[in-house]
């Protein structure tokens, strides 16, 4: 494992929506992302904040950038992530990650299908390119907070395993695990 990293977080909050970025409608999803994660994350941390249309280029561009240029250590992403033809974050992230993580989309669609039978139209998933872990969520906010309460305490421990900055939890709210010893 990679020595532990104390600065300041740095989480990346990117809406992926044709409408909400064309302002057809106010993004609700990004905002619920940072409000869920003001109250988890007790660590310092900053967000950054974008919202972009659908589309192969659009996400895979600005996720290279989140990753490699502004060198964020988590990325959560929302919307894009169903079988609509302008639905293109998966083949984004394809593009994107370096490593599959595939039990996130499956913890994520497990919870979600308990809510509604449409999360199996959700193909989500997450990976890590580099130093940064990325995470996609749904485009419905209501889906927000089911899917990070269903993957996050898993979040900080993988971010020490790649080198990214180290965040701390309130258990409250959820209860990040860490191996012994960790
Ligand atoms: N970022 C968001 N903020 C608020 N509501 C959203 C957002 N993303 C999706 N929704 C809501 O969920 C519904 C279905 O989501 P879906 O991802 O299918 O949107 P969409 O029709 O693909 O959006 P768009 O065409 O803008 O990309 C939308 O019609 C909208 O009401
Ligand atoms: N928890 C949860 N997961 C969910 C949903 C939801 O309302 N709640 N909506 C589903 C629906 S209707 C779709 S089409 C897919 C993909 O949504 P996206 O294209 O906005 O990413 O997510 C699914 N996952």
């Amino acid at each position: 494992m990679a020595s532990a990293n104390t600065a300041s977080a740095r989480i990346g909050i990117l809406t992926i929506s044709d409408r909400a970025s064309a302002g057809t409608y106010e993004d609700l999803s990004g905002p619920a992302i940072e409000a869920w994660l003001r109250r988890a994350v007790t660590s310092p941390w900053t967000a950054d904040y974008r919202i972009i249309p659908d589309g192969f280029e659009s996400v895979r561009d600005t996720l290279v950038t989140l990753c490699d240029d502004e060198c964020l250590d988590l990325v959560f992403t929302t919307g894009g992530t169903g079988p609509s033809p302008r639905d293109l974050t998966p083949e984004a992230m394809a593009a994107v990650i370096e490593k599959p993580l595939a039990g996130f989309g499956e913890q994520m669609r497990r919870i979600s299908l308990n809510e509604v039978p449409t999360a199996i139209l959700s193909r989500q998933e997450a990976g890590v390119r580099g130093r940064t872990l990325i995470v996609n969520l749904p485009g419905k906010p209501a889906s927000i907070a089911v899917c990070l309460g269903a993957v996050f305490p898993a979040i900080p421990y993988c971010l020490d395993l790649i080198g990214a900055r180290r965040i701390e939890t309130d258990p409250q709210v959820c209860a990040a695990f860490r191996p012994k010893g960790a």
